[in-house]
């Protein structure tokens, strides 16, 4: 007999889309994926009975609900009637239903989210979280939480971490371009040669269009989603990160912008400090090398900024000068790879690569909950 799960989708933008067209076109599995719920930020489409929606129609179906989005609360009340196993997919870079994972794990209802907030803001919703989990306590009971489109979209960096750590091996430093957004945009800005100089504003109205950017791109701009994978990184390696800003970032914006409010307004006015990113990239070009914004955790002794993200200049013959499109690349330096890192590379942003990353992780939870 087949088993099942049920699924509760909320976030149905970019990632959330692709996630439930990937879901549609599953195959070969034994397990049944029921999705029960889907929500935007101001509707939902909720299975009173548990029954399973139909998705080829689920985007006018949500169009035209005239529920309006569920509260954490009632969400976890739903959630918790549920007659087969749930698996809550957060879509959304939403902090407050980030927030309220540690009850929905408590209740056994199980996590697979890209949702980069809960794992790091303070570190004491990421110890709440993992203590309310069954990753940790294995209690069947609890819910168990997968994030592996949190760092680097579907390329496998987290599972490629935690199997580092669980099999005992010893991280000495991981340096990469984690950002798909600021990948794009110097690998467009500053190139090798740089026979056609674009404007940094029109490249990130690029990236924005083309899906790689947070729902906010200043978010990008400011590194902290930068900071907010490295604080994800540094912590799976063993180190007590306080939160993401509890180390040095450099922020692309310029200072006359922090204080805009509007995204559209900091968008309309960026054109305007195109200068401060041309000199950078100019200089640079002067001494041979290109620009590329780096994050690193470094377990070296001795080392004093244990995390940090920044802007770094590379020769032209380096491999992070030649990446292209929204590639992302990670190297795990650690003590069984010895002098050559473990490298993990390819695209790090986009709607179809992320949801990938997250329909595997909803693969991996069923296939342990499913009944
Ligand atoms: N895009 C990418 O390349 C990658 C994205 N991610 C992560 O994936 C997540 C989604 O990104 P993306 O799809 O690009 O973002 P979008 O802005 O396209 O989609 C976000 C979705 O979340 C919904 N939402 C927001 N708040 C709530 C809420 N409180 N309740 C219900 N729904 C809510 C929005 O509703 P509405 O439609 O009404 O606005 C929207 O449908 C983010 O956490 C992002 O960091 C991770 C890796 C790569
Ligand atoms: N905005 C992010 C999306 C994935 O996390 C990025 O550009 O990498
Ligand atoms: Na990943």
């Amino acid at each position: 007999m087949s088993r099942g799960v049920n699924v509760a989708i909320i976030g149905a933008g970019l990632v959330g889309s692709a996630f439930i067209n990937s879901l549609q076109s599953l195959r070969l599995s034994s397990i049944t994926y029921n999705v029960i719920l889907i929500a935007r930020s101001s509707k939902a489409l909720v299975s009173k009975q548990y029954t399973p929606l139909p998705l080829k129609t689920w985007s006018s179906d949500l169009a035209a609900a005239s529920s309006s989005a569920l509260s954490p609360g009632d969400l976890a009340a739903y959630l918790e009637k549920s007659p087969l196993p749930v698996i809550l997919v957060d879509n959304t870079s939403n902090e407050a239903l980030a927030r309220v994972y540690p009850i929905f794990l408590q209740q056994g209802v199980s996590i697979a989210t890209p949702n980069k907030k809960a794992f790091s803001s303070e570190l004491g919703l990421w110890t709440a979280i993992f203590k309310a989990s069954a990753n940790l306590t294995g209690d069947a009971k609890r819910g168990l939480v997968y994030h592996e489109s949190t760092v680097g979209a579907g390329l496998p960096v987290i599972s490629t971490l935690k199997d580092l750590v669980a099999t005992g091996d010893e991280i000495v430093k991981i340096e990469g371009i984690v950002s798909g957004t600021l990948s794009y945009i110097f690998n467009e800005f500053s190139t090798v040669g740089d026979d056609e100089v674009k404007k940094f504003s029109d490249v990130v109205m690029k990236a924005k269009e083309l899906g790689y950017t947070e729902p906010d791109p200043r978010e990008d701009l400011n590194g902290l989603d930068v900071a907010r994978k490295l604080t994800i990184l540094a912590r799976l390696s063993g180190l007590e990160v306080q939160s993401a800003t509890s180390f040095p970032v450099q922020s692309l914006i310029p200072r006359v912008l922090e204080s805009v409010e509007d995204v559209a307004e900091f968008l309309t006015k960026l054109p305007e400090y195109d200068a401060e990113t041309e000199k950078l990239r100019r200089d640079a070009a002067a001494e041979g090398k290109v620009l590329r914004f780096v994050g690193k955790v470094d377990l070296n002794p001795g080392v004093s900024e244990r995390v940090t993200v920044g802007i770094e200049k590379y020769d032209a013959s380096h491999p992070f000068a030649s990446l292209k499109g929204s590639d992302n690349v990670i190297a795990f330096h650690t003590k069984r790879y010895g002098k050559n890192p473990l490298v993990v590379q390819g695209a790090g942003a986009g709607a179809e690569v992320t949801a990938m990353g997250v329909l595997a992780d909803v693969i991996k939870i069923a296939e342990r909950i499913a009944k």
